[in-house]
């Protein structure tokens, strides 16, 4: 059976990747403190991937999710996080007030290296939604203010939002490679 070593100090996508994923494939963890450069979503992405090979000395999986706002042309995107921290819930919604357009993509993007040296494959999935006032548990990120299809993803059970979430449509695209690639 595959066994993938996803790099992540991220609690929560690490459950949700493992629910995901189900029994087909073992999700190792190990939380590697990789710096994250700047760039497209993409250089993001594999920039992280080529760090925690090397971190690692051996195959690894690492994700990086963005949040882009339409009306802000993609931004905050890759640098969500740190919006997250500084301006919190309220802070994210207030820099949408004075825009008719509330709309958001939910980005999420997985690389997968063989070890260093090795060029990173990128698996990415999107879900469209928007930003409102905070509803349902904080427990996860920005959970509470994005909303898809009349529920914030904090509203939404584990299984109900493991159907519909960006991670989900990433996961199945990084599913599809393991299978091909495995037979
Ligand atoms: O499904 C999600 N629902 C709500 N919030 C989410 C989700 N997925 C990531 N998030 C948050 C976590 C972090 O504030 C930012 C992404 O930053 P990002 O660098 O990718 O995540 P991280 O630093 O927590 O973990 P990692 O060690 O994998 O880099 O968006
Ligand atoms: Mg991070």
């Amino acid at each position: 059976m595959k066994t993938l070593n996803f790099i992540t100090g991220n609690k929560n996508k690490l459950s949700e990747v493992r629910a995901i994923l189900g029994d087909a494939v073992v999700v190792d963890n190990k939380s590697v403190d990789v710096p994250e450069i700047q760039g497209t979503i993409e250089e993001i992405a594999k920039e992280k991937c080529r760090r925690a090979a090397d971190a690692v000395g051996g195959p690894v999986l690492t994700e990086d999710t963005a949040l882009e706002f339409h009306a802000y042309k993609g931004l905050p995107g890759p640098y969500i996080k740190s919006f997250l921290e500084a301006l919190g819930h309220e802070g994210l919604n207030k820099m949408l007030d004075s825009f008719d357009d509330r709309s958001a993509e939910a980005v999420c993007t997985f690389a997968f290296s063989n070890g260093p040296g090795e060029e990173p494959l990128i698996f990415q999935g999107r879900t469209l939604g928007k930003i409102v006032p905070a509803r349902g548990p904080p427990n996860f990120g920005w959970d509470p203010i994005f909303e898809y299809e009349g529920k914030t993803y904090a509203e939404m059970d584990k299984e109900e939002k493991n159907k519909i979430s960006h991670r989900y449509k990433a996961l199945m695209k990084l599913k599809a490679w393991l299978i091909e690639n495995e037979a």
